[in-house]
């Protein structure tokens, strides 16, 4: 079956995006998730989208997610934002994290990603702690605090966000069995009450150059200790996000998306046996 799909991305963390809304597609498994995003022998992206019809509520259709590893998990802000954008009108669009709302703006998005949860078990941890302020700490990264946004997160605050070598550091932190699902390891420098400046190893997909949901937890969690504005600039090695935490605690993430190109593949190329 040949397969139509859309290569976006969000501050340059990519994106292939398939649209089973029209004619259904093939069953996507995880090998065969990672064999579409793998660089070297597939399309290549940090994360494979799946959009679907859905009958759940209020939600105009359904987004899956799949890291380059081939899990399947919660929450894309970047890939909402390249949804948004592809859709072309607002929706609501249900993620296994929440149902998010998308605005389309001139060149990117706004998505209501929800609310935040600080609760060891939402996280999740693997015993009781104070997700405010975590007495751990993995080599220079130290007392982190821990934020779900649909997806778990885990956010060190530092002197220098680039002299940390989080390329090393994040696999460690990503796996450690403090995590029980795993989780997104952000090291961050806050720059004023303004803006912070974040880098992000992405739990299933490495070292990215953008992670939307990273700068929604982060600048939640600079919020949370009182650091910064409950209106920041998170700024990612590809680019900025702006990150409003609402008085009635939604998470607004505004920011740009970008169509790369469109193409077409043949499914059983990737798919695991077939
Ligand atoms: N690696 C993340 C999913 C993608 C998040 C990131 N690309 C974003 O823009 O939010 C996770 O496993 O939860």
């Amino acid at each position: 079956m040949r397969v139509d799909f859309t290569k976006m991305h969000g501050l340059g963390n990519d994106f292939v995006i398939l649209d089973g809304r029209k004619e259904a597609l093939p069953v996507l498994d995880t090998v065969t998730a990672a064999a579409i995003a793998d660089r070297r022998k597939g399309i290549g992206c940090d994360q494979l989208i799946l959009l679907e019809n859905c009958d759940q509520g209020d939600a105009d259709f359904r987004m899956r997610i799949f890291n380059s590893d081939g899990g399947e998990v919660e929450a894309c802000g970047n890939a909402a934002r390249a949804v948004a954008l592809l859709h072309g009108v607002s929706a609501k669009v249900l993620t296994d994290g929440a149902v998010i709302s998308l605005e389309p703006t001139d060149g990117g998005a706004t998505v209501d990603m929800g609310e935040p949860r600080f609760d060891w078990q939402s996280i999740p941890l693997d015993y009781a702690m104070d997700t405010a302020s975590m007495p751990v700490s993995w080599g220079p990264l130290c007392n982190p605090i821990a934020v779900n946004v649909g997806n778990p997160h885990v956010i060190f605050f530092v002197g220098d966000t680039d002299a940390i070598d989080l390329g090393n550091i994040g696999l460690e932190i990503e796996h450690d069995p403090l995590f029980p699902e795993r989780v997104n390891v952000n090291v961050a420098t806050v720059q004023s009450k303004e803006r912070i400046k974040l880098n992000v190893w992405e739990r299933g997909a490495g070292l990215t150059r953008a992670c939307g949901t990273g700068a929604c937890a982060t600048a939640v969690g600079a919020m949370r200790r009182g650091l910064v504005e409950r209106k920041v600039m998170v700024e990612l090695p590809g680019g900025a996000l702006q990150i409003k935490w609402t008085d009635d605690n939604r998470i607004l993430m505004s920011g740009p998306a970008t169509e790369s190109f469109r193409g077409s593949f043949e499914w059983s190329d990737y798919a695991d046996g077939e």
